[in-house]
């Protein structure tokens, strides 16, 4: 069954036309990475499916639901949660206040508190300090924390990676896999090819707001990735 579809997507902002006929799919458990160089329209892809971009024509549907976009909570309450660029860790709250705002009491699964706390340790040290004050590979422990708290059947990630040292992008790739063998479907939106290609299992490339190309991310050379990615 595909958590999430869009079929033909067009999309704009006010009278920006952005998105050209976007179509892609996620399947339950699976692991997507949707990529392309700065400006393409990733982003809107996400934006589209919350109302936060118009749709002018095609269909998003969430499991199977053909949907007028949905605002961001009622994702959430729908089993998709998204990670946002820049993470947004809402000023003046503690950790432990950014993570139960994620929560969506309707939803049941494993992700409460504690088993966020599990998962990153550092979060439970830091609990009930500002959620700014951490540093941002922490912040984006926080981002993905509180994302989770809906119990997602997928997780939609804006650049993760942004701002991050290498050693903490790795950390992060090896936590989403870590999600993904638990169950949740991942679509990844990134630039930083070692977390696409640790993270990722197929994959879309997007250019000029169209879906130009997908595959297999093993069926890619190094090079090859590169060339989609590059700034
Ligand atoms: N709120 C907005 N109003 C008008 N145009 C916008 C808005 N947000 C983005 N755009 C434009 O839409 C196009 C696609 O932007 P989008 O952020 O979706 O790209 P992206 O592929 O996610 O790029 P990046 O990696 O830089 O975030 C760009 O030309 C951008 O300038």
């Amino acid at each position: 069954m595909s958590l999430l579809e869009l079929q033909n997507v067009h999309a704009a902002y006010g009278s920006a036309r952005v998105l050209h006929g976007v179509s892609l799919k996620v399947e339950k458990g699976e692991r997507v990475a949707l990529i392309g160089r700065n400006g393409v329209g990733k982003t809107t892809v996400v934006n589209t499916c919350i109302g936060a971009a118009r749709l002018t024509s095609g269909k998003v549907s969430f499991m199977t639901r053909v949907q007028k976009p949905i605002r961001a909570f009622r994702a959430a309450r729908s089993g998709i949660s998204i990670v946002p660029q820049g993470r947004r860790i809402v000023p003046g709250l503690t950790v432990r206040e950014n993570l139960l705002l994620g929560s969506a009491p309707d939803r049941k699964g494993p992700w409460n508190l504690e088993a966020v706390f599990a998962m990153y340790p550092i979060l439970r040290e830091r609990a009930d300090g500002l959620g700014t004050a951490m540093s941002g590979g922490q912040q984006q422990m926080l981002a993905i924390g509180r994302a989770l708290m809906a119990n997602p059947d997928l997780l939609i990630l804006d650049e993760p990676s942004e701002g991050l040292a290498p050693v903490v992008v790795d950390e992060l790739g090896a936590s989403l896999v870590r999600l993904a063998e638990q169950g949740t479907a991942i679509l990844l939106i990134e630039q930083n090819f070692g977390l696409i290609r640790s993270v990722g299992d197929r994959y879309y490339v997007m250019a000029k707001g169209s879906v130009v190309e997908d595959g297999r991310l093993s069926a890619l050379t190094a090079e090859e990735l590169k060339r989609h990615v590059s700034v």
